[in-house]
């Protein structure tokens, strides 16, 4: 039967104005563009019609004829690996051949896989170089071949595939197995494993802590198993008469652990664990307790007597209100260094010391871990993490925490120009009903600090319309930070003010002895030295660590750093893969490097600097904070504390999965399940907010690019002597010594002068 099926859909008007076939086509989805991508190029084709050999040419087939030059080409070749399990690859032949003729034929034994074996054997060079960009894809669903995959995209340097099944020196019997033992598969007993390492340590108070954060990060199956297997370990260092019961041990570290999961907002109830018997119910709400119980320093007593004069006078007038029952509003407001945290502490101290509650919290984790007792005003007080104009927090009125807000004395809350108007709103808003007062934040006082100088909150797409709003304004003039330098001092504050004389386009010249000279990318590693010297000679040095960071703008480039500087890093490397949730393919979510999550292939050595990634534990100061790697296992991190109120103490970390949050703009939610710890040698500048680093080095490869990120970066230093800058494109025609672009939104400070 003949109809119209065959006739392809034409345009008859094309057809005769340009005398040839023109196949006109809509393209109306994404698979019909793809199809048109295919045709324009295709490259050159042939076609053999009834009395035409014809033949065409792409479009930039056409201009490379015409124009006689090479217009494109691929430099190194790419060829996708191709992958076959041993002694399963294509093999062709001819018709006529025999079987074992075949099977002699040396060439037929050879593959693309079984060549770059042999080239990994013959040659020490390719091993350490060679890694494989392409390798064809293959479902978890072919098994063994999946397995053998994984190897390939991770052990570097493979010669054969006895050499990919052996970990360790030994040889395991299967793909599978060998990408579990390298610790490239997640396996089904990952939880208990990473206990029974923290067991073998006999740190019990570690111990403890470990077995909460796996309760409330890692959702675990068989908790009552787990408990039955390690409870013993956890209560190592009980010290009770012989005489008393077991269930006393058992119950006492029950309360142990409910203590630790409370400031979670969970209940031992909540898992699958024995219940505690003689459980005393007391009448005052815990975190009230919590509260009442921080211990108050010695130190920060004695600070009350070393404020300087504008410390001394804030102080007093913060006081003054507090003792008179007045509510006010005050925004401390200080250059970086001038002892804004110092004043915090003391006032904290001094409150607590007369049996008022004072909350004291920060926007960032890292601040927030200074105070003592401090938590990010954001878990403190339930704000949402993207609070808009009508946002409240989730705080019930009838709930223990409306209840210590009622009787909290004060609230501090330090670097408040970093959050967004609409988190204070929302506070504010709160505060007024759960209060039930009128009257701003409900007519608590309320302490804000920060720096407008400083950078403000990162805002997608934000305008300056957006910045906070700051209250009442006690203000701080001494840099304390830099008080036995006071050029440098001086140059901080015109820094910060925008003041600093420019040169063209926001250039301002770097003072000349903090300069270290860029010539090539090995001027990277002098700059290195001038900040760690003499690395190697204290490696298990803690102060020499903490008092030194290199900081710069971009997280790419802390990542380049931090690399360089763990290869300098005497020591064993211990590598540590992610496991990413799978979407998209495997090497494409591997290759994801976000701020705020650990990276896929994560390099760790024995003390070396690391930083947590988030709020793994606020109360113990778990957040944001900066640790010594103490040794890593395959399936537990071994740290010590370096910085704020729990300084020295041992923490035991197992891998948790982390998402990223919407704003780092990935069209999908990712999760990340790694230790979630990152390299600390190198900083971002706004991670670096809030510290002191006696031994900093700014590396700038590009021009800082936002509001007060220069500022920031210097006033981290305390002498011009120990601050050192490396400006990559530095130089100005007809200029002497080296610039840098310095930002400054000058009607920002205007809030503040
Ligand atoms: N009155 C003081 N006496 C002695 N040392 C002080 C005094 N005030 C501050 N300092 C010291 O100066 C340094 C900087 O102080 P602090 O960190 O409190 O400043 P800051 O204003 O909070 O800085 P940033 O804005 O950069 O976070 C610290 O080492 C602190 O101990």
């Amino acid at each position: 039967m003949v109809d119209n099926s065959w006739v392809i859909p034409y345009n008859p008007w094309l057809l005769l104005r340009y005398d040839c076939h023109i196949n006109v086509e809509i393209c109306a989805s994404i698979k019909s563009v793809k199809y048109l991508y295919k045709y324009v190029y295709k490259g050159p084709d042939r076609v053999a019609l009834e009395f035409v050999d014809a033949r065409w040419v792409c479009a930039p087939e056409a201009l490379w004829r015409i124009f006689k030059f090479v217009i494109n080409r691929i430099y190194p070749t790419v060829e996708r690996l191709q992958i076959h399990l041993p002694n399963m690859h294509q093999v062709r032949f001819q018709s006529d051949q025999t079987i074992t003729n075949i099977l002699i034929d040396e060439r037929l034994n050879k593959t693309m896989l079984t060549e770059f074996f042999t080239l990994n054997r013959n040659d020490t060079e390719a091993r350490r170089y060679l890694v494989i960009g392409r390798i064809y894809t293959v479902s978890p669903a072919e098994g063994e071949k999946f397995y053998l995959r994984i190897l390939l995209n991770h052990v570097r340097g493979a010669t054969s595939f006895l050499n990919l099944m052996t970990v360790g020196g030994i040889l395991q019997p299967t793909f599978k197995e060998a990408a579990e033992q390298q610790g490239l598969l997640e396996g089904d007993d990952s939880i208990r494993q990473c206990l029974l390492e923290a067991s073998t340590i006999r740190m019990p108070s570690a111990l403890r802590r470990l077995f909460v954060t796996i309760l409330v990060y890692c959702e675990p199956v068989g908790v009552r198993t787990l408990w039955d297997e390690f409870y013993p370990c956890m209560i190592e260092d009980y010290v009770f008469p012989s005489n008393l019961g077991c269930n006393v041990v058992v119950n006492r570290l029950l309360r142990d652990l409910n203590t630790l999961l409370v400031q979670f907002n969970k209940n031992i109830k909540d898992f699958d664990l024995p219940q505690m018997t003689t459980e005393v119910v007391s009448a005052m709400p815990r975190c009230i307790e919590d509260e009442l119980s921080i211990g108050i320093s010695q130190e920060d007593l004695l600070a009350i007597e070393r404020l300087n004069d504008d410390q001394k006078s804030a102080f007093n007038i913060i006081m003054d209100t507090i003792e008179r029952c007045q509510n006010s509003i005050f925004f401390v407001d200080g250059p970086g260094g001038t002892g804004k945290t110092y004043l915090y502490r003391a006032l904290l101290a001094n409150m607590r010391r007369l049996g008022h509650i004072v909350l004291a919290t920060a926007t960032s984790g890292i601040a927030a871990t200074i105070l003592p007792g401090g938590r990010t005003a954001h878990s403190r007080f339930k704000i949402p993490l993207s609070p808009d104009s009508s946002s409240t927090c989730s705080i019930s009125k009838q709930s223990d925490l409306a209840k210590l807000i009622q009787k909290a004395k004060a609230i501090i809350w330090d670097e408040a120009t970093m959050a967004h108007r609409h988190a204070f709103e929302a506070l504010d808003r709160t505060f007024r009903d759960i209060i039930d007062v009128d009257l701003p934040f409900g007519g608590k006082t309320m302490i804000f600090g920060g720096d407008f100088r400083q950078v403000l909150p990162v805002i997608p797409k934000g305008t300056k319309s957006n910045r906070s709003e700051p209250g009442v304004i006690l203000k701080l003039r001494q840099n304390m930070r830099s008080r036995n330098d006071q050029q440098f001092s001086q140059f901080l504050l015109r820094v910060g003010d925008g003041e600093e004389p420019v040169v063209g386009d926001d250039m301002i010249r770097v003072p000349e002895c903090m300069v270290i000279p860029w010539e090539n990318e090995l001027s990277i590693n002098e700059f290195i030295y001038q900040v760690f010297p003499n690395l190697e000679d204290h490696i298990n040095d803690a102060s020499y660590m903490v008092e030194r960071a290199v900081i710069t703008p971009t997280n790419e480039d802390v990542d380049m750093l931090n690399e360089k500087m763990i290869n300098m890093f005497p020591g064993e490397e211990e590598t540590m893969y992610s496991f990413d949730s799978e979407f998209v393919s495997p090497e494409f979510l591997n290759s994801i490097c976000i701020g705020g999550l650990p990276p896929h292939k994560l390099t760790l050595k024995r003390s070396a600097p690391i930083m947590l990634l988030g709020n793994i534990d606020p109360k113990f100061g778990l957040c944001g904070t900066r640790l010594l790697c103490g040794g890593s296992y395959q399936n537990l991190t071994d740290a010590e504390i370096l910085t704020a109120q729990s300084a020295r103490s041992r923490v035991f970390l197992p891998c948790i999965p982390l998402k990223t949050i919407e704003i780092v703009g990935l069209p999908f939610e990712l999760t990340r399940k790694q230790f979630p710890v990152k390299l600390s040698f190198a900083l971002t500048i706004n991670k670096s907010q809030g510290q002191t680093i006696p031994h900093v080095g700014i590396f700038l490869p590009d021009h800082v690019f936002s509001h007060g990120q220069l500022y920031v970066g210097l006033s981290r230093g305390v002498s011009k002597s120990t601050t050192k800058v490396l400006v990559k494109k530095g130089s100005i025609t007809g200029q002497e010594g080296v610039f840098t672009r310095n930002v400054v939104y000058k009607e920002v400070l205007l809030h503040s002068n």
